[in-house]
């Protein structure tokens, strides 16, 4: 089952296009990653998504909805994490968690979902005295706490530590286990890499590249880097048959290969030079106009 898809989709601010004739298909269960450079179109098309902006042309479907109409109902099968935090200072993370859960017909209970980010020593603080990660921390419960069939994720550990980034994946993976579909937007290659069964190259509000992690761009097929230490100086080469490479050296060094290494393109390689045409296009294209709300 398909739970986005869209076809055509443009989006313009004044002069400037942000998107530019995106189709797109998000399986159910899936989790989708949306990279690109800033002012690639990801917040744009991902807005457009949740129902939050209009679009010019070209047909969205989400959960077998248009977005721009649908109604309450379809609302609370969504969750929705933004790239910042609302101001509810005075509140508790406790009380903004349960007032929003009655807003849904089958939430997850409070306790859960605090366990779930791991913000249980912070659970009765006041938001006003959290720290900027477990805010964050905080906006991903409040994305979760209805039960949502399609969670949408907009770079949601910006600013969380090492070791709550590997809870946070923990968290992912388990609800993508339960069936929830999410569309995770991030600057973190590593976490796309983690977590996405597909991942989307998006720049200049066109899609450049579409795969799994590993196949992007050609990744799996391209040459690796066999290196290896010998007489006390650090040597490579690049090969398609790096076995067949680690066999020679093998024999001709008599067994074990001092310090070696086989490499491929890491992911962030390969997203740099599939985006490298388009950085400074965005730049120089950069419409001043700015738009409120659409
Ligand atoms: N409200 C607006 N009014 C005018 N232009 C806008 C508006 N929102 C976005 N843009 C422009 O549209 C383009 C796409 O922006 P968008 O925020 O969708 O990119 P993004 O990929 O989410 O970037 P980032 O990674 O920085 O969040 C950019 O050139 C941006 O300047």
């Amino acid at each position: 089952m398909t739970a986005i898809s869209v076809r055509g989709l443009v989006k313009d601010y004044g002069t400037k296009r942000a998107v530019a004739d995106l189709d797109l298909d998000i399986e159910a269960g899936e989790v989708f990653s949306l990279l690109g450079p800033n002012g690639a179109g990801k917040t744009t098309t991902v807005e457009i998504l949740e129902g939050f902006r209009t679009r010019d042309s070209g047909e969205v479907s989400v959960l077998g909805e248009d977005p721009q109409s649908a109604n309450r109902l379809w609302r609370n099968r969504i969750g929705i994490v933004l790239q910042s935090s609302s101001g509810l200072d005075l509140l508790t993370p406790r009380e903004i968690l349960a007032s929003t859960a009655r807003t849904y017909s089958t939430p997850r209970t409070v306790d859960e979902v605090i366990a779930a980010v791991g913000l249980e020593e912070k659970a009765d603080a006041r938001i006003a005295g959290l720290s900027g990660g477990q805010r964050r921390r905080l906006d991903v419960a409040l994305g979760i706490i209805g039960r949502p069939e399609l969670l949408f994720l907009d770079e949601p550990t910006t600013g969380f530590d090492p070791q709550a980034r590997r809870d946070f994946w923990g968290l992912i993976r388990s609800l993508a286990a339960e069936g929830t579909t999410i569309l995770l937007t991030t600057h973190y290659l590593d976490e796309a890499e983690q977590l996405a069964d597909r991942v989307g190259v998006i720049a200049a509000g066109t899609l450049l590249a579409l795969d799994t992690p590993a196949n992007l761009g050609g990744r799996a097929s391209e040459e690796a880097t066999v290196s290896w230490t010998e007489g006390g100086r650090r040597r490579s080469l690049r090969s398609a048959t790096p076995t067949l490479e680690v066999a020679r050296l093998s024999q001709r060094l008599g067994g074990e290969v001092p310090e070696l290494a086989v490499s491929r393109p890491s992911l962030e390689d390969t997203y740099l030079s599939l985006i490298a045409p388009h950085v400074n296009d965005a730049a120089a294209t950069t419409d001043t106009s700015m738009e409120v709300m659409a």
